[in-house]
């Protein structure tokens, strides 16, 4: 495994693989890797001949800066455990290299992006579509891989892509949780004792949301939404949204036939935990938990 700090050095290696006529498959973090990320690592290694991980905290899609300052970093850490998976390479640009000067234009997010995440984090998902733009262009991965933690991103992303004509897999890999159920996150190293006991409550109520969808043929977006808020106020993070849309196109308004999503956000001390459920039309969930 290489540790590549250029995007000269990068694109050489990228050119190398093509002319070899290997697949490349590629993982955007921001490091501090736990399990979650490993296993967007382990399918990309089972699907193609080179893998590339990045590891890069992207300060554009930062809305608070105490987040970004405080963001959990150890990259010797992340190399070993890149290394026990047998990636290919990490590319591990600091932020001068990524952007050497003010950027000349802006990336605006029109469709997926007024609700959850997209309203609450201002600007975050034009940072997120900014430095993935950059990366998919350095790296020309054949297929990249999305953790379904973060639904919102992969809607978006799924957008990018289709706009911008990439020529390249999206792969969505369902959310790895810790044996209590609370998602793995970088962020829940920042979580008190007390806090980290309270959090498993958020896939708890995230569960009774969907069983009242499958439970129930007359649901509402309303009652799913109230369902889920009962189980939240148990806990003393403060709720940033609940929200009970269609998938992947979040919209209020949820046809017969479409995905649903409940997704939440709840801010605590230190850290902003996001978590979420996708549902069939038919009530099953849509990935496994
Ligand atoms: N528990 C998880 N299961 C599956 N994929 C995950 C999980 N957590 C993160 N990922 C995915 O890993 C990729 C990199 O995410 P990132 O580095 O932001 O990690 P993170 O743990 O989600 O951090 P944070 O929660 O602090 O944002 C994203 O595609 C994200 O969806
Ligand atoms: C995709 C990503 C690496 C872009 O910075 C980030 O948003 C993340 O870790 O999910
Ligand atoms: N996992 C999404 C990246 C972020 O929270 O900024």
């Amino acid at each position: 495994m290489k540790t590549i700090k250029t995007i000269e050095s990068m694109r050489e290696i990228k050119k190398t693989c093509y002319a070899q006529g290997y697949s490349i498959g590629f993982v955007p973090t921001m490091g501090y890797l736990h399990d979650g990320h490993l296993a967007l690592v382990k399918k990309s290694r089972q699907q193609n001949d080179i893998v590339v991980v990045s590891v890069f905290v992207n300060p554009l899609q930062f809305n608070q800066s105490s987040d970004l300052t405080s963001y959990p970093r150890d990259f010797e850490r992340d190399e070993k455990l890149l290394a026990e998976e047998g990636v290919d390479y990490i590319f591990y640009p600091d932020v001068n290299e990524m952007y050497p000067h003010a950027l000349s234009t802006d990336m605006r997010l029109i469709r997926r992006g007024d609700v959850l995440c997209g309203a609450t984090r201002p600007g975050h998902f034009e940072g997120v579509l900014m430095v993935l733009t950059k990366l998919f262009n350095i790296i020309s991965p054949h297929r990249v891989y999305f953790g379904l933690k973060d639904a919102q991103q992969v809607a978006v992303v799924d957008g990018l892509i289709d706009d911008l004509n990439f020529d390249i897999e999206l792969v969505p890999v369902p959310t790895v949780r810790e044996a209590d159920g609370l998602a793995m996150s970088s962020r829940n190293v920042r979580l008190t004792t007390q806090e980290r006991l309270e959090a498993p409550k958020i896939n708890e109520a995230l569960e009774k949301g969907q069983q009242l969808i499958a439970e129930d043929n007359q649901w509402t977006r309303m009652a799913v939404i109230e369902k889920v808020e009962s189980v939240l106020n148990q806990i003393n993070g403060d709720i940033d949204y609940i929200n009970c849309l269609s998938y992947p196109e979040l919209t209020n308004d949820i046809k017969h036939d479409d995905d649903i999503i409940i997704a939440v956000a709840v801010q605590f001390q230190q850290s902003r935990l996001i978590d979420n459920v996708i549902i069939t039309s038919t009530g099953d969930l849509k990935y496994g938990r």
